[in-house]
């Protein structure tokens, strides 16, 4: 194959799907339900649907008492049903996640089934909430029992196995090497997929040492010339994802940063702050102009949604202004795969059961090139922040136990111990006061291998991303009822927190942690855009009779 070729897996699918979404490429998938109602209609080649969010909007009188109002917005959805051919681009595709995802989406496609000591394992995509969970999609007309459905199969997403899977890398190794060099996955499925994975090899690409470990320095031998920002970056990027989407016959690309973790960059009045200044800071090389948002602005430039998997701020303001002037989708920040995933769902338990947390100690080690890359102080403080700052919402809602300001004491250690690879260890401890003066101490020791966590959060990301682009909305309240000019989601898309340490947000909107309250949002969105009501567990049915 060409250099720096990507398999075309979608030529490759053989592997049969759950049957609800057939191969893509441009077909419409077939779908495992319909929905009965006068406000959802089916064309080939789209879902209408008309939706009342129904919310309750909140005054406080005088006298200090609140006045909650029951509110109706009624909303057009459209679902274009057309299930494109993508491609996916990771930045640090020769990384630990980025070879293990591309070789368990090989697996998945051949269906692989491979030898380890605990005997035969098959190809799989668990972890992905997308891929390996269901939701709720009613009760039986009979029994009222529940029915639930793959998640999946809610509305007509990409298949994981079609996706065209390519990208760059500091790091010239091909793909298979790569897959070595990470030691994650077992020798006999590597031996399965080392051929196909031999011939990807990344795309060159930008290098500015200042922003990730010095360490980092020795891999670096597939760069792009220049070692700061520049607009002919920019534009090399842009040409690159022109040129995967020609070489795949792609009807649009997705690309995700999966490269090292970046130190932080200064806000600056006049360089990033807004998006004049910052591609102006980009065309006079400004230092401060990180490698992840060169690549933000490229994408945003070349209307390829972006996402960031890594802590670092690479949305500055100016690259967020950016989106929404182009209408470009962008998410982050920081894959939550293992211990803050934990995290959150554990502090969201206790704080809504009344119990009041006051220490949470997260410590982990791992081996990999990330935990070497975090061994380094500025490139461990961006993981700080995102790991920090995943409680405060559950917090800051629980006025019953926590007075303004007040906060748990919250501690986060990282340690590179190359002995144990991507099987990171991560030692918790939750401490909290219980009724009438007791405490409750929960330990928690978590062996999580890195890699295998994050990658089908990157197939996630992928998947609800893409979905996303095929969704447009109109408030029927607005003067534009009548006419057909439908407009997406927000930008900034912050449906895609919960595989998300710290979502990004669109402005002045509030950042939710809690991840039951992640995954509500994704489900009860995606049910909207069939016109169903959102999953409710109140289910009187099996109460009031
Ligand atoms: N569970 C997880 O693995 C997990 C969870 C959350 C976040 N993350 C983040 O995901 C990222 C990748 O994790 P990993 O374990 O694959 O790390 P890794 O070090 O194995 O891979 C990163 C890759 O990025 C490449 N790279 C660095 N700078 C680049 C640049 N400017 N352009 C292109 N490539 C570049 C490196 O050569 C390397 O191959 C890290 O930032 C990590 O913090 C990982
Ligand atoms: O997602 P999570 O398990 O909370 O956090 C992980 C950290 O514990 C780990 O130290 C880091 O190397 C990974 O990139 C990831 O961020």
């Amino acid at each position: 194959m060409a250099p720096h070729a990507e398999a075309d897996v979608a030529s490759l699918n053989g592997n049969g799907h759950h049957g609800s979404n057939g191969v893509s490429n441009g077909s419409s998938s077939r779908e495992v339900f319909t929905v009965n109602s006068p406000n959802v209609t089916y064309t080939d080649l789209e879902i209408r649907s008309k939706y009342t969010y129904r919310t309750t909007s909140v005054n406080r009188n005088a006298d200090g008492k609140y006045v909650a109002t029951p509110r109706e917005t009624v909303y057009d959805f459209k679902v274009d049903r057309k299930v494109p051919k993508v491609g996916a681009m990771l930045v640090g595709w020769g990384g630990n996640n980025g070879s293990t995802v591309t070789a368990g989406i090989i697996a998945n496609r051949r269906g692989l089934t491979w030898e380890t000591r605990e005997g035969p394992r098959s190809a799989n995509y668990y972890g992905s909430v997308i891929m390996g969970s269901t939701m709720k999609l009613g009760t039986d007309s009979k029994t009222l029992m529940d029915v639930n459905i793959p998640f999946h199969d809610v509305l007509p997403m990409v298949h994981p196995n079609d996706l065209v899977i390519g990208g760059w890398d500091i790091s010239s190794l091909n793909l298979a090497a790569a897959m070595d060099r990470a030691a994650v996955l077992e020798p006999t499925l590597k031996a399965h997929v080392r051929k196909e994975m031999a011939e990807m090899v990344p795309m060159p690409s930008i290098y500015y040492p200042d922003f990730i470990a010095a360490n980092q320095e020795d891999r670096a031998d597939n760069l792009i010339p220049g070692s700061k920002a520049s607009m002919e970056h920019v534009e090399r990027i842009r040409k690159d994802i022109r040129d995967f989407k020609a070489a795949h016959s792609l009807d649009k690309v997705i690309v995700q940063w999966t490269a090292n973790t970046e130190r932080y960059a200064d806000i600056l009045p006049g360089v990033n702050d807004t998006a004049e200044n910052l591609l102006k800071a980009i065309a006079e090389g400004h230092e401060e102009v990180s490698p992840s948002t060169v690549f933000a602005v490229a994408c945003i430039l070349e209307g390829s949604p972006f996402i960031n998997g890594s802590p670092q701020n690479t949305f500055v303001p100016g690259a967020i202004e950016l989106s929404e002037q182009h209408g470009t989708f962008i998410g982050g920040d920081d894959f939550k795969s293992g211990q803050t995933k934990m995290k959150s769902a554990l502090v969201d338990f206790l704080i809504s059961a009344g119990i009041k947390l006051t220490s949470i100690a997260s410590y982990n080690h791992l081996g990999n090139n990330d935990g070497k890359n975090l061994s380094s102080q500025k490139q461990f403080r961006s993981k700080e922040i995102s790991k920090s700052n995943v409680v405060d919402d559950m917090v800051e809602a629980n006025s019953v136990l926590y007075a303004p300001g007040e906060h748990p004491d919250h501690t986060v250690v990282i340690k590179y111990m190359p002995a144990v690879g991507d099987n990171k260890r991560a030692l918790d401890e939750y401490y909290a006061e219980i009724f009438m003066g007791g405490h409750q101490t929960i330990s928690i020791f978590n062996v999580c291998e890195d890699s295998l966590l994050a990658s089908p959060l990157i197939i996630d990301l992928v998947l609800v991303t893409e979905m996303m682009t095929r969704i447009k909305w109109k408030a029927q309240s607005s003067a534009e009822a009548t006419k057909e000019d439908f407009k997406s989601f927000h930008s900034v898309l912050s449906i895609l927190s919960y595989m998300l340490k710290a979502p990004l947000t669109p402005p002045g909107t509030p950042v939710i942690n809690a991840l039951a309250k992640q995954r509500g949002a994704l489900t009860n969105i995606f049910r909207a855009c069939v016109g169903l009501e959102p999953e409710s567990d109140m289910t009187l049915e099996h109460k009031l009779f």
